[in-house]
C-alpha cells in the first residue's frame, strides 16, 4: 500500500532512503550518495510564488542520459490539437462505452482520443481521451510533454507507478500526473476504463470558493501524493513521450523510476470523490454547476476556465419549486461529460456508465423528455440522489471531435431524439 502525503500543491520534502534529501539546499556540490539533482519546472521560473510549482529530483542517473528518440507506432488513436481530420460538429454527441479490446492492451497503447481545442502548440485547451485496457505496462513508461494528465477510473483499479511515487486509484477517485512526469500503470483487476483530460494549459488547482468561505468543495486536505519511491533496476524500460502531437520512444538501460527523494510542490496527486463537500441551494433554483467544480485550469480572462473539471455527486436535492434537475441550456463554454457510476439525473435512459456525450458551444441540450416528465411531476419532498457519479469537463472553447470519434459504431446516431416530443406550451 501506498504511503501519501496530504495537502493541494504543498511543499513536500520525501526520501525513500534516509539522508538522501540534501539539506539546506537545492544542488549541492556533491549529492548524498552521488545521487543526480534535477528541477523539474512546472511553471516559467518567473511565474509568481502564488502560481510557481517545481520540484527538486535526486535520481541514480540524470535524466538527460538517454539515447534520441524515435517515431513510436503504438497507441493509433491518441491524438492532439488542433483537431482537424473532421469537420468541428455543432451536433449533440453521445457515445456508448468503449469495448474492450480485441488483443491484449496496456493503459497506453489503450487510449482512444474523442477531441479536443485548443493547439499543444501555444499550449491552450485539452484534449480528451477514453481507454480501455487489459494488459499491464511492463517494462515501458509513459509522459505526456504536451499537458499534465487527469485520469479518472470507471471501471477497474490502476496502479500507477510514477517518477515520484506509487499511486492507486479505483473508481471515484482521480489522479493528476504533471506535465513530463513519466509513470507505468498496472490493472490488479485484469482490466480497466475511463476517462483522460489532457490539459494542455495553466496548471490544475482548486477553485476559489468566493462566498462560500474557507471550506468546502474539495478540501485541501484529502488531496493526496505519494511519498518517493524508487526502483533500482538495470534492465531495458522503453520511455514513450507524448510531444507535440507526435509520440516518440527510446528505450533506457535502467529504470527511471530512479528518484530515490524528492522536495517541491509539483507531484502527482490523487482526490477521493467521495470526500467532496457538495454545496448546493437550501431555498430555491438550481446553482450554475461551477458549483460542483473539483479543479480549474484558469486562462488570461478571469473567470473563464481553460477547463474545469467538475462532479455531480450523490446529494440531497431539497430546492422548493424548482425544476431540480439540469436546466435546458445553451452555453458559451462548451461540455464533455461521463458517467462513472449509477445514473444521472438529466438523462433517464441512453446515458451508460462509460459512456460519454459532448454539447458545444451555443448548441442546446439538458434533460431529456423522460427526465424532464418525471421532474415537473415529482413530490418536492427532500430526497437524496444516490448511486450517481457523473463528471464534467468544461471548456472554455468547442471541443472538436476526432473522425475516429464521429465514425465510431458507439457513437448514438438517435441522440437528438431524446428531446422531441415536448409538448407545445399552452398559452391563455
Ligand atoms: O447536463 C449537462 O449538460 C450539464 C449541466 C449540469 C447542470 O447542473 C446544469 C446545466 C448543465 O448543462
Ligand atoms: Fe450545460
Amino acid at each position: 500500500m501506498p504511503d501519501y502525503q496530504t495537502g493541494f500543491a504543498n511543499h513536500h520534502a520525501t526520501e525513500a532512503i534516509p539522508g538522501a534529501l540534501p539539506i539546506g539546499r537545492n544542488s549541492p556540490q556533491h549529492v548524498p550518495f552521488g545521487l543526480y539533482a534535477e528541477q523539474l519546472s512546472g511553471t516559467a521560473f518567473t511565474a509568481p510564488r502564488a502560481e510557481n510549482r517545481r520540484a527538486w529530483l535526486y535520481r541514480l542517473r540524470p535524466t538527460a542520459n538517454h539515447p534520441a528518440f524515435v517515431p513510436y507506432e503504438g497507441a493509433s488513436q491518441l491524438k492532439s490539437a488542433p483537431f482537424t481530420d473532421t469537420p468541428p460538429s455543432p451536433n449533440r454527441l453521445r457515445w456508448d462505452p468503449l469495448p474492450w479490446p480485441d488483443a491484449p492492451t496496456d493503459w497506453v497503447d489503450g487510449l482512444v482520443t474523442y477531441g479536443g481545442n485548443g493547439d499543444v502548440g501555444t499550449g491552450t485547451g485539452v484534449a480528451i481521451h477514453l481507454y480501455a485496457a487489459d494488459a499491464d505496462m511492463t517494462d515501458r513508461v509513459f509522459f505526456s510533454a504536451d499537458g499534465e494528465i487527469v485520469i479518472v477510473p470507471q471501471e477497474g483499479r490502476l496502479s500507477i507507478d510514477t517518477e515520484q511515487g506509487r499511486i492507486d486509484i479505483a473508481p471515484l477517485h482521480l489522479a493528476v500526473i504533471p506535465r513530463g512526469v513519466r509513470f507505468r500503470v498496472a490493472l490488479p483487476d485484469g482490466r480497466a476504463r475511463g476517462y483522460v483530460l489532457e490539459n494542455y494549459g495553466a496548471l490544475l488547482r482548486l477553485p476559489d470558493l468566493g462566498p462560500i468561505g474557507a471550506n468546502g468543495l474539495a478540501n485541501p486536505r484529502d488531496v493526496e501524493t505519494p511519498v518517493a519511491w524508487f526502483e533500482d533496476i538495470d534492465a531495458p524500460h522503453q520511455v514513450i513521450q507524448k510531444y507535440q502531437g507526435g509520440l516518440w520512444a527510446t528505450t533506457l538501460d535502467h529504470s527511471p523510476f530512479d528518484v530515490v527523494a524528492w522536495h517541491g510542490n509539483l507531484a502527482p496527486y490523487r482526490y477521493d470523490l467521495t470526500c467532496f463537500c457538495t454545496i448546493n441551494t437550501v431555498s430555491f433554483d438550481h446553482p450554475d454547476p461551477s458549483i460542483f467544480t473539483v479543479l480549474t485550469s484558469p486562462s488570461d480572462t478571469p473567470g473563464t476556465a481553460n477547463v474545469d473539471v467538475v462532479i455531480f455527486p450523490p446529494r440531497w436535492m431539497v430546492a422548493e419549486d424548482t425544476f431540480r434537475p439540469p436546466w435546458f441550456h445553451r452555453n458559451v463554454m462548451s461540455e464533455f461529460m461521463g458517467l462513472i457510476h449509477g445514473a444521472y439525473d438529466a438523462k433517464e435512459g441512453g446515458f451508460a456508465p462509460g459512456g460519454a456525450s459532448l454539447h458545444n458551444q451555443m448548441n442546446g441540450h439538458g434533460p431529456d423528455r423522460a427526465s424532464y416528465d418525471k421532474a415537473v411531476a415529482a413530490d418536492l419532498a427532500p430526497v437524496k440522489i444516490t448511486d450517481t457519479m457523473a463528471f464534467m469537463f468544461e471548456t472554455r472553447f468547442p471541443v472538436r471531435p476526432t473522425r475516429w470519434a464521429t465514425e465510431t459504431p458507439t457513437m448514438q446516431l438517435d441522440y437528438d431524439g431524446v428531446w422531441t416530443g415536448f409538448a407545445k406550451a399552452h398559452l391563455p
